[in-house]
């Protein structure tokens, strides 16, 4: 019986074809990704539904992973590989910790559960509840976003509270743009999939979705951790600003610098447009680049 790597294929949570890195072993194929060149794998599982991690490897008899129940497995695995390769030929980084870790998700998490998260040493998707979100894996800016988080860890280490949360989650979603840059929405792909045309939250208009996109809206809060998937749309507008004045190829040069060189767990917004600033210098000196990023941080109040 042959035993490696195949390639086999699949439908994702829309229903699209897609190729997969595959491993056969005794007559089954797994979501086993040993392409890549990291010292770990890409591996895809499932939690059938359950809420015990990390669950067991999401195999097929055919390597045609075409099943409806399948689609949350095949988004997972593909847009995982996709965001490694995004790390390491836009910024080589060789996956989250920069050492080739091993990426792994795990799909159908709980019942009707709509969200996604990094949870210290894996990915985990819920399926949503066909309402509010279909399976979150089906969305490649969200893969994109729990990814950051873990490479966030092993960097800027961002303390998941108040402006320091805030920073994290928008430096989540603005790779999710960076990743998937058709658009400055996040989730759209996924979110409410009986209603076009709305997302999770927008970068170029925070406000579209109950976010905040100056300080003077800062929105003071206990819960959600001082309210960090509110007031991300700060620093976000400033993301989409920067964008919008000096392109994606360089904003994304700034970002990622300035989170793996300069901001640590205590950063808050000043604090940020500060590491934006000092990581232009370093990169494009301090002339109409630099001036761009200073505007795009006056023009959301933080100075
Ligand atoms: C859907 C969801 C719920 C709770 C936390 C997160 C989280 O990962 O912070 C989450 O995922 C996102 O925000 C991704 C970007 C759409
Ligand atoms: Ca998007
Ligand atoms: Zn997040």
């Amino acid at each position: 019986v042959t035993e490696g790597a195949t390639t086999g294929y699949g439908y994702g949570v829309l229903g699209d074809y897609k190729s997969l890195k595959t491993y056969s072993a005794n007559g089954t194929y797994y979501l086993y990704d040993t392409t890549k060149p990291m010292s770990g794998v890409i591996e895809t599982r499932t939690a059938n539904y359950g809420s015990s991690l990390p669950g067991s490897y999401s195999v097929d008899s055919n390597n045609a992973f075409t099943s409806t129940s399948q689609g949350a497995d095949v988004d997972a695995h593909y847009y995982a590989g996709t965001v490694y390769d995004y790390y390491y030929n836009t910024h080589g980084r060789n996956s989250y910790d920069n050492n080739g870790a091993t990426i792994r998700s795990t799909v159908h998490y709980g019942s009707n559960y709509n969200n996604a998260f990094w949870n210290g040493a894996q990915m985990v998707y819920g399926d949503g509840d066909g309402s509010t979100f279909d399976p979150l894996s089906g969305a490649q800016d969200v893969v994109a976003h729990e990814i950051t988080h873990a490479v966030i860890e092993r960097t800027a280490g961002l303390r998941y509270q108040d402006q320091s949360g805030a920073l994290n989650e928008s430096m989540a979603d603005v790779f999710g743009y960076f990743v998937e840059p058709e658009d400055f929405l996040l989730g759209e792909d996924v979110y409410t999939p009986n209603k076009s045309g709305d997302a999770l939250r927008s970068l170029s208009n925070p406000d579209a979705y109950g976010q905040p996109s100056h300080m003077d809206d800062y929105y003071y809060t206990s819960s959600d951790n001082g309210g960090v998937h509110t007031n991300s749309g700060i620093p976000n507008k400033a993301a989409y600003l920067t964008i919008q004045s000096i392109g994606k190829t360089k904003a994304e040069k700034i970002y990622y610098r300035a989170m793996s060189v300069y901001l640590t767990p205590t950063s808050n917004f000043s604090a940020a447009r500060s590491a934006l600033l000092q990581a232009t210098s370093d990169l494009y000196g301090t002339g109409s680049t630099y001036n761009s990023v200073a505007s795009a941080w006056s023009q959301v109040g933080v100075n």
